[in-house]
């Protein structure tokens, strides 16, 4: 069975064509306030490309006045008719019209040429801007945000939204000139030859305003509902390919295709609303075209016979409605290309409008020379404001220089009490300082680049090894590549790959093991040489000769700097100069390997556990 259309689940039960036809169509609209706010956005797009707007805007006039100039021409050669008949030149004065003519469409077609071309080059420069500020912004918002977030759903908005938001940018002033101008053009014309006929027209202009004005609101909602069934496609298939791997290790295939096949099916729902509205948009127009025509021709042939209007007049109101209809025959496709271009750059407005929630704050100054001292102050953090609180009441100062390592079970917030420090996340209360400094009195791009953080999650980008390494700091030098690859053991396995530093590790470094994509995103971290270290179960995919020789390495690295180091294995921090144990009620055990083994509390406990396995 088919789901019910997006508009017909917000008015249940489902309507006929007829209460399709008359139903109010402004559920799901968007707040004035917000549509005059985007519609200045949308007008401040212009602003840089002014000078070829109004050069095509002025094309756009000629477009419109060559247009109106055929039945005015039409009517000059058939009202003259009589008078050529005697007139002994009567060919050079039609060859001279005829002249003209060819002189008015080459100007025609040279401005539409102008219009398309440059107009859409214009439409498309502006796009690009769309989707470059997109980008820009999303580069900026918070952790917390993408936790809410779906990439799928954000992927949808900077790529498939903006895909019309060019022809748009081009084609709302462009047509909205010629349309104007050739329809009020047309009515004018008709109007000055004759009065009636151009009455009769208006009289029918406001009911088509009408029908089309509710069917354009309808079209809106089923696109703004379309394109949130497209992102949700997307999200589909970025989740379901992202993860063919895991997928297909279930035998999950068929769950995915059903799933799949849902969003699908509801996207085609919404689709399908979107174009019955715009079917009956169109038959409407057409039909007002066809009841204009038949007004223009029985109201013209009345006016003869009443010696009113002559068969010339006639022949030029016929050629004038053609003008005056084109506009409206064509309106069809500019309102799809208005709302689909308009619902995009609503649905982008709305991302552009969300804020980082952790952002410089205006007085912020640059983090100076560090000595990596870490100061945690009374600290209370949640990730949401109703969630439980992750940390409460934490209080911990780390040395400058110093080795330290945070144990404890899982979920008790080690991950997060690091994710603090080059705020990640904000505290809720208390403060997080680095060398006595509030981390949220500084910079964000000079806190975080005094910490280097490797986190749980791997993370490489599709390139080369070399580009990935680089990536913490592109000005390093080919030694000192090589030197943050040995220190972190990857240096044999990487000249060991077929094209050495420069082997294309696919997407997401899939053509590495789960070892090597840690060790290299150590070396990335070493690359970039901060003063302060962060290290989240950096080692755990290793193998044990592997683990101790970056073991190793990071002791040798954390001569220096500050280095928090987050494990499971205490093997591998035993050495550190100390151990936090951290539980439910926060930091219970504070001390180095020795100390606390004598203590004999919980990190004695989990020692003994861990030995016995
Ligand atoms: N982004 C997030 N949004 C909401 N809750 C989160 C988020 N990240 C972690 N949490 C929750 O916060 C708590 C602490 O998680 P955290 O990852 O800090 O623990 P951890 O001690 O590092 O665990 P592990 O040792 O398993 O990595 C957990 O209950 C977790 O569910």
């Amino acid at each position: 069975m088919s789901s019910p259309s997006p508009v017909e689940e917000q008015r249940a039960p489902r309507h006929s064509f007829l209460k399709h036809l008359f139903v109010r169509a402004d559920s799901g609209a968007i707040a004035p306030e917000i549509r005059r706010a985007h519609s200045r956005r949308f007008v401040s797009y212009y602003r840089p490309h002014l000078p070829l707007l109004a050069a095509v805007l002025l094309c756009a006039m000629l477009v419109a006045a060559a247009a109106l100039a055929l039945p005015l021409m039409t009517n000059l050669i058939v009202s003259r008719l009589a008078d050529l008949r005697t007139a002994p030149d009567a060919i050079w004065q039609l060859l001279l019209i005829g002249g003209l003519m060819v002189g008015v469409f080459l100007v025609q077609a040279l401005a539409t040429y102008f219009v398309d071309y440059q107009g859409h080059a214009m439409g498309a420069k502006i796009e690009a801007q769309v989707r470059q500020d997109l980008f820009e912004h999303c580069q900026g918002l918070s952790f917390s945000f993408y936790d809410r977030q779906r990439t799928g759903q954000l992927m949808s908005r900077i790529s498939n939204d903006s895909l019309w938001l060019g022809e748009l940018f081009h084609h709302a002033p462009e047509d909205l000139t010629i349309a104007g101008l050739k329809f009020f053009g047309a009515l004018t014309v008709i109007a000055l030859v004759d009065p009636l006929i151009a009455v009769a027209i208006a009289v029918l202009i406001p009911f088509a305003c009408g029908y089309a004005l509710h069917f354009n609101r309808r079209m809106s909602l089923a696109l703004r509902v379309s394109k949130e069934r497209i992102a949700n496609v997307n999200e589909k298939v970025e989740d379901a390919l992202g993860g063919i791997r895991v997928v297909q290790s279930f035998a999950n295939e068929a769950d995915e295709i059903r799933r799949f096949a849902g969003e699908n099916q509801r996207f085609l729902m919404s689709r399908k609303d979107g174009y019955r509205s715009e079917a009956l948009l169109w038959s409407g127009m057409e039909g007002f075209g066809q009841l204009v025509t038949i007004v223009v021709i029985v109201g013209g042939a009345i006016r003869i016979l009443s010696n009113d209007l002559t068969a010339a007049d006639l022949l030029t109101l016929l050629l004038c409605v053609g003008v005056l209809l084109d506009p409206i025959k064509r309106f069809d496709n500019f309102i799809r290309l208005w709302q689909e271009g308009y619902t995009g750059f609503t649905r982008a407005m709305e991302l552009l409008e969300e804020r980082p929630e952790i952002a410089d704050r205006p007085n912020a100054v640059p983090l100076g020379n560090v000595e990596g001292r870490i100061d945690f102050r009374g600290v209370r953090f949640r990730y949401e404001t109703d969630g439980p609180n992750i940390l409460e009441d934490l209080s911990l100062s780390v040395e400058p220089g110093e080795f330290v390592a945070l144990v404890g079970p899982s979920g008790v917030g080690k991950s997060t009490l690091c994710s603090l420090i080059p705020r990640f996340y904000d505290v809720a209360d208390g403060s997080v300082c680095v060398d006595g400094i509030d981390v949220r009195n500084v910079t964000l791009a000079s806190l975080r680049s005094k910490i280097g953080v490797v986190q749980q999650d791997v993370y490489l980008f599709a390139g080369t090894v070399r580009e990935n390494l680089l990536y913490g700091r592109p000005g390093a030098s080919e030694e000192e590549l090589i030197a943050a690859a040995k220190a972190a053991n990857a240096h044999d396995f990487i000249t060991a790959l077929a094209m050495g530093y420069d082997t294309d590790i696919g997407q997401r470094g899939v053509k590495l093991s789960g070892g090597q994509k840690q060790r290299l995103t150590i070396a990335r971290a070493f690359l970039k040489n901060p003063p302060i270290l962060i290290f989240d179960e950096a080692t755990s995919a290793l193998d044990n000769e592997s683990e101790r020789a970056v073991q190793q390495a990071l002791v040798g690295l954390s001569k220096g700097r500050t280095t928090l180091v987050i494990a499971h294995r205490l093997s591998t921090v035993r050495h550190a100069d100390r151990i936090l144990v951290l539980g439910k009620n926060g930091i219970v055990e504070d001390g180095n390997h020795d100390t606390l083994m004598a203590k004999g509390g919980v990190y004695s406990a989990l020692h003994s556990v861990q030995a016995s396995i």
